[in-house]
């Protein structure tokens, strides 16, 4: 029999790019709620327990109520793609590409936390300087970045789409987070192995999907000898070996006259570089990704295919 997949928040903006990529699977059964119930707890509940794997599509408080819903039933495992449990060590970290045990470890848990769009650029950059001794304790690391709209869900998207939203946004770029205390810090920083917090600058463009992540650094401030071409090899080596997360040859860099932020629109990969001048002091590493593909709905997809296999 083939296993049932039930995704809680399914006509949102997240749970809609999953059923698309789901279309057309005959290796799995969607269990569905019809859109006007989708708040019908009792319904969800049973579709929650009837289900091998259920996908949380939902704002936070809501996906902790699904857990509790299925806490007691073991034959229910969960991905959830909010920021509820991504910190928890009782937790799967699903970005399978961070470590070379992550897949395994996804594979075999019961419940995985599906990173935030913006941390899985941050941490795909960050965390293979700090396994490799590269960037020394204390560095204090900013993280600057820009997403597609659809990023803030069903409402941002109407914000930015409509012109007669009470709230309309007419910015065609804008910063927000400017307290400096986003909901990704905490998870930058514990899967980014960081000691101290980052600075986290998030901003957002009037395309519907797409992100940039950068985090510049200065080499003199980084382990002895570090430089533009080690700190490129160290991001090679720890993503050899898997095709999902590529890191674009130096040379290939040196050649672009910018960045599109849309480039990977509707793909589940990363790209990776690392710009600057070779023997200069400072480099800008880059991470170019989808926030509804690699950073959303695609690594949902990814993680719901390794517990699958397992
Ligand atoms: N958009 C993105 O790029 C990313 C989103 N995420 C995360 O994914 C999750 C979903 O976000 P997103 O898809 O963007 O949000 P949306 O607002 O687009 O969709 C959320 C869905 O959940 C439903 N919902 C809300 N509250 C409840 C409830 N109490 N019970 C049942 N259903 C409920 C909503 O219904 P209604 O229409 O009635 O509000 C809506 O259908 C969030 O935790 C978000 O942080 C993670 C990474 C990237
Ligand atoms: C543009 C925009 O508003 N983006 C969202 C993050 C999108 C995302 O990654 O959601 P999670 O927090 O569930 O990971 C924000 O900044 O809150």
């Amino acid at each position: 029999m083939a296993p049932k997949i039930f995704i809680d928040g399914e006509h949102g903006t997240t749970g809609l790019q999953i059923r698309t990529r789901m279309a057309g699977r005959r290796d799995v059964e969607l269990l569905s709620i019809p859109e006007a119930e989708r708040r019908n707890a009792a319904m969800r509940e049973d579709m929650l327990n009837g289900a091998d794997i259920a996908i949380l599509c939902l704002p936070d408080d809501a996906s902790k109520e699904a857990v509790q819903m299925v806490s007691a039933n073991n034959n229910v495992r969960v991905i959830d793609t909010s920021t509820a449990f991504r910190v928890n060590p009782g937790w799967a970290y699903g970005f399978a590409e961070m470590d070379k045990q992550q897949a395994d470890k996804i594979a075999a848990a019961r419940f995985v936390a599906n990173p935030g769009c913006y941390p899985t650029g941050a941490i795909g950059l960050i965390r293979p300087l700090r396994a490799a001794g590269i960037l020394p304790d204390g560095y204090p690391v900013t993280v600057n970045a820009v997403s597609g709209y659809t990023g803030g869900g069903k409402q941002m998207i109407a914000q930015m789409e409509n012109p007669d939203h009470p709230d309309a946004i007419t910015a065609p770029h804008f910063l927000y987070g400017l307290p400096l205390t986003h909901k990704h810090v905490p998870e930058m920083t514990v899967h980014g192995l960081l000691d101290r917090a980052p600075i986290f600058s998030p901003s957002v463009g009037k395309f519907a999907q797409g992100m940039i992540v950068q985090v510049p650094l200065h080499l003199d401030d980084l382990a002895e000898g570090t430089t533009m071409e080690s700190i490129h090899a160290a991001l090679v080596a720890h993503y050899a070996g898997q095709d999902i997360v590529t890191v674009v040859p130096l040379a290939e860099s040196k050649a672009l006259p910018r960045v599109n932020a849309i480039e990977l629109e509707g793909k589940d990969t990363m790209k990776l570089f690392v710009f600057g001048t070779p023997g200069a002091s400072q480099v800008n590493l880059v991470a170019l990704l989808d926030n509804l593909g690699k950073g959303a709905s695609g690594a949902a997809v990814q993680n719901m295919d390794l517990m699958l296999a397992s």
